[in-house]
């Protein structure tokens, strides 16, 4: 074996260092499988080289881990896309020899056009790219790290939040897509899973995977995303100008974030299809008017008739409270005229629009066309156009209405969706007037900010700009750049195969009229198969399974008992993700015996508890005796700031001995000692570390955060060696549970810290010590069925439901994976969440839900117009996405002397399943 390296010039000049590769040996083309492939710890780019640690999530495209600045000054999440390569059968006529191996050329593509649009973006809710490193079998792509966890996290913890926190995030989701849109960017797969929350509290979209740009009179025609947020257009497979899929699916966005569920939901695929494209919406009676018309004009199924974006910015939900629309963080720009910055046009060819120089052409000709000319003109008439004030944009809004209102249906799309940004009669020059004059000014900025953060006074390296030409990306044609008048033109061409997804999405299966447009689609010169790929019988079956044995049973019943429960909860205590705190507080063993203030047990309103479960009604006795407290905590989950400080003013009343919450660490100490009892005697070395800790804190506060934050950093991001799996390297995982938890004897010496910023309600809060806490979730996970190993702070868990064998090898033909997810290690164990929770070594009756498991999945899962392959939707089905991958983390509320749990997903598969199950142990753990 010999090591080879790779560079490559990115089009600032910047050398990229490629990874070490050390090619197979034996291998033709140097390309190892994964099981073959050394495992890497490092990776070299133009901006240093970093050290791979754990991995903190993965999706369809590739794992993500974190990584390390060598020189300890940096951390970023790096998205590993592994580099696909197809074997051509066949001689090649020009050399008589077999084809040699290729990349994937869509996926290639796709990620490139991730990268390039990515790179180029600068807003404050868009995870931010800092470089990107291709090597012979993978692409690097370092983003920003995104530590407050993921939205979908908090909505499955937290249940729904209240309008004022979810107009938050819907004002900055809103502001990033206005954003991306006035850039000729759509995201085309917004969902709630693409939702971080940073460590301020703010939102980051990630996965830019499958965005484009998009031409205000031209069509997209790619079907991809999220089938729970795919706009109804795309299921009919109708071509989109872009902006309107993105609102669509913003708005199913912000409904799961106001009533904790999707408003589409089936167990059906077929069924699933058709109540998205009749679009009809069940609003909860506890939305405001507001909200419910916002969300109702947003989920309109005809997408002329759908709102703007602009529309949306300028609702009076979204701006109740606030004085004016969200800001896009847009820059200043004028329109384009005179000479092109040669090195502008240079940075602009990692967007398939052609060399340098057919840029140039092109670019010029838009600019002196007739029609921008025009447009320039008219915009220097009415200087407001381009950044319109609050009262031009509301006006605006209200012309829009007008406008709305008399189009007629076979008005195009154009007249509505990019209203304002493109509109035919007022074209605005400066915001999507054209995607090469976006780029053009997105490179601009791009390279002025590099500029200045070269400069003596700027901090970070420039960040090179993926150049497809110069990084040797084979595109196999170049797009033809067709002008439709003459000053638009349309990018060709867009591959039909866009996402180059590793793993299938959900297929539209019994939707003959997706169907059919998905087999006219053409993946590069190769017919897409016609046939689908799980039996009819199949999905006959799946469309009877019982409803609510199902995960999607569960999620209705999680939302409703959300309901009821908002009904009975006190008011919120609101607080933030997790983040790298100093932990001060201990909770107190004496604070269970705290008793709600009588409001909490008052019964709910008429008519909110017929559905809630008899026993959550019953509160049960606690260690101490004491009833209602631990049930209380169950149903009023949420805790509000003036529970909060009625919990210290009665600690500080009825517990002389306990001292106030908001330091205090010898007390700490103290606590954990009195937490220790004779049934927490396999945690003894769980609490002890945080004895020594809190002890610690008395040095101050300060110090011990920095040291902290370095431990924890430098436990966060290890090497990898080569001989370990990945998935083992974790941020300290120090002992394996293996389902025997009580003698398991955790090296775990901290509770998470969760901020307190006034941010989020905390559903998963108890008065339990982290002691308790640990034991309930080792109790819990035993009794569903679900593996697990103790990892710092918490637990890394692992849920394979059973799977009915027969039905399985009745309606679906077998492969390998199918094979090793039928035959269970050991014993069968009852599906772990909607149904009976006790495990059996005998066979059981295969659960009902398990088909509707398959079938939620095909649903749960993004789709592409690429997946229709039966090969690989057999894998998205048997493949091991059944699997659910997740970790939980005890927290604790540093100055509120309360502990929790923190869910976090691993992998982006099976996100309801998921959901289903975290909503399962949050009910069973009764915190
Ligand atoms: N910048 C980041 N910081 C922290 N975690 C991240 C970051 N980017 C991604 N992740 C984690 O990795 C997961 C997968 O990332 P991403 O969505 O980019 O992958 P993907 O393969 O494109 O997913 P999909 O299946 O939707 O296509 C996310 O759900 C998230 O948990």
């Amino acid at each position: 074996m010999s090591e080879a390296t790779s560079t490559v010039t990115t089009s600032n000049g910047t050398p990229v260092h490629a990874p070490s590769v050390v090619p197979e040996e034996g291998s033709r083309s140097g390309h190892h499988t994964s099981s073959q492939r050394p495992r890497k710890t490092s990776i070299h780019g133009s901006s240093g080289t970093w050290i791979l640690g754990k991995t903190i999530g993965a999706g369809s495209m590739g794992k993500v881990k974190l990584a390390r600045k060598s020189d300890g000054s940096e951390q970023v999440a790096v998205k590993i896309v592994p580099r696909q390569i197809i074997q051509e059968r066949g001689i090649d006529p020009a050399t008589g020899q077999p084809y040699p191996p290729r990349h994937d050329e869509s996926k290639e593509v796709r990620t490139a056009r991730e990268a390039a649009i990515v790179t180029l973006l600068d807003h404050p809710y868009i995870c931010g790219m800092r470089d990107v490193i291709k090597t012979n079998n993978h692409w690097y792509m370092l983003c920003e790290y995104v530590n407050g966890g993921q939205m979908l996290d908090y909505i499955i913890s937290h249940g729904r939040l209240k309008e004022k926190q979810a107009r938050k995030f819907g004002r900055q989701i809103a502001s990033a897509l206005d954003y991306c849109h006035r850039n000729s960017i759509v995201h085309r797969d917004l969902k709630i899973e693409n939702i971080l929350i940073s460590k301020t509290g703010d939102i980051k979209i990630i996965d830019f995977g499958l965005s484009n740009l998009f031409a205000p009179r031209s069509h997209l025609k790619t079907f991809c995303g999220s089938l729970y947020f795919a706009a109804p257009e795309l299921l009919q497979a109708k071509q989109y100008i872009g902006p309107e899929v993105d609102v669509w699916s913003f708005g199913i966005v912000l409904y799961v974030l106001v009533c904790g569920k999707v408003p589409f939901d089936d167990q059906s695929m077929p069924a699933l299809h058709a109540k998205i494209k009749r679009g009809v919406v069940d609003y909860p009676q506890w939305l405001s008017g507001d909200c419910r018309n916002l969300l109702a004009r947003m989920l309109v199924t005809d997408p002329r008739q759908r709102a703007s974006l602009q529309e949306i910015l300028n609702h009076p939900w979204i701006l109740k409270g606030f004085p004016g629309p969200p800001e896009n963080h847009l820059p200043h720009r004028e329109p384009l005229s005179g000479t092109l910055d040669a090195e502008v046009i240079r940075g602009m060819t990692g967007f398939e629009f052609g060399t340098s120089e057919t840029i140039a052409a092109q670019l010029t000709k838009v600019i002196e066309s007739e029609d921008y000319q025009t447009a320039v003109r008219n915009a220097a008439k009415e200087p407001l156009m381009a950044s319109p004030s609050l009262e031009k944009r509301k006006a605006f809004g209200f012309e829009f209405y007008k406008r709305r209102s008399s189009t007629s249906s076979k008005d195009t799309l154009t007249n509505l969706s990019t209203e304002v940004l493109s509109h035919p009669s007022s074209p605005d020059p400066i915001n999507a007037y054209n995607p090469l004059i976006s780029v053009y000014y997105l490179v601009r900025e791009k390279l002025e900010r590099d500029s200045i953060s070269k400069s003596p006074a700027g901090s970070q390296p420039p960040l090179p700009i993926p150049d497809v030409e110069k990084l040797r990306i084979p595109i196999p044609k170049q797009p033809e750049i067709a002008h439709t008048s003459e000053t638009s033109y349309e990018v060709k061409g867009e591959p039909a195969s866009t996402s180059g997804r590793t793993r299938p999405r959900a297929r539209t299966h019994g939707d003959e009229e997706v169907s059919e447009a998905m087999k006219k689609v053409n993946l590069g010169g190769v017919s897409l198969p016609p046939s689908p790929v799980v039996p009819q019988s199949a999905i006959k079956e799946d469309s009877v399974v019982r409803k609510e044995s199902t995960v999607g049973g569960m999620l209705r019943r999680f939302s409703t008992r959300r309901h009821n429960a908002k009904a009975l909860a006190p008011p919120t205590l609101s607080v933030q993700a997790p983040g790298q705190a100093p932990v001060e507080i201990v909770a107190p063993r004496k604070s269970l015996s705290v008793r709600r203030p009588p409001t909490e047990r008052q019964p709910a309103p008429s008519g909110a508890s017929h559905s809630r479960a008899p026993d959550l009604l019953t509160p049960p006795t606690t260690a101490d005796g004491l009833p209602g407290s631990k049930r209380s905590a169950k149903i009023g989950r949420s805790t509000s700031v003036s529970e909060v400080d009625w919990r210290r003013k009665y600690r500080g009343q009825h517990q002389s001995g306990d001292p106030p919450g908001t330091s205090g660490s010898d007390r700490s100490a103290l606590s954990v000692k009195e937490e220790t009892t004779q049934n927490e005697k396999g945690a003894n070395s769980f609490s002890k570390p945080l004895t020594m800790r809190a002890k610690s804190l008395g040095h101050g506060r300060r110090e011990n955060t920095a040291r902290r934050t370095r431990r924890e950093e430098a436990a966060a991001v290890t090497s990898v060696p080569n001989d370990v799996p990945e998935e083992d390297v974790g941020d300290g995982a120090t002992s394996t549970g293996s389902g025997d938890g009580a003698s398991t004897t955790p090296s775990s010496d901290f509770v998470r810290p969760v901020y307190l910023k006034g941010l989020f309600s905390v559903a998963t809060t108890s008065t339990k010590s982290p002691v308790e806490i640990r034991m309930d979730i080792i109790r819990v996970l035993k009794e569903l069925g679900v593996s697990y190993k103790e990892i710092k702070g918490g637990f890394s868990c692992v849920h394979r439901p059973s799977i009915d064998l027969k039905s399985v090898q009745e309606n679906v033909p077998q492969s390998p994976e199918a094979t090793n997810m039928v035959n269970p290690p050991s014993h069968r164990r009852k599906l772990s969440f909607g149904g009976s929770t006790s495990s059996s070594s005998a066979p059981a009756p295969p659960p009902p839900a398990m088909k509707g498991q398959g079938k939620r999945n095909r649903a749960d899962t993004s789709y592409t117009n690429s997946d229709v392959s039966n090969e690989s939707m057999h894998d998205g089905v048997l493949g091991g996405s059944l699997i659910l991958n997740f970790e939980i983390y005890i927290v604790k509320v540093p100055l509120l002397s309360l502990h929790g749990i923190q869910f976090k997903s691993v992998s982006k598969t099976n996100t309801w399943q998921y959901k289903g199950l975290a909503s399962r142990i949050l009910q069973e753990l009764r915190l």
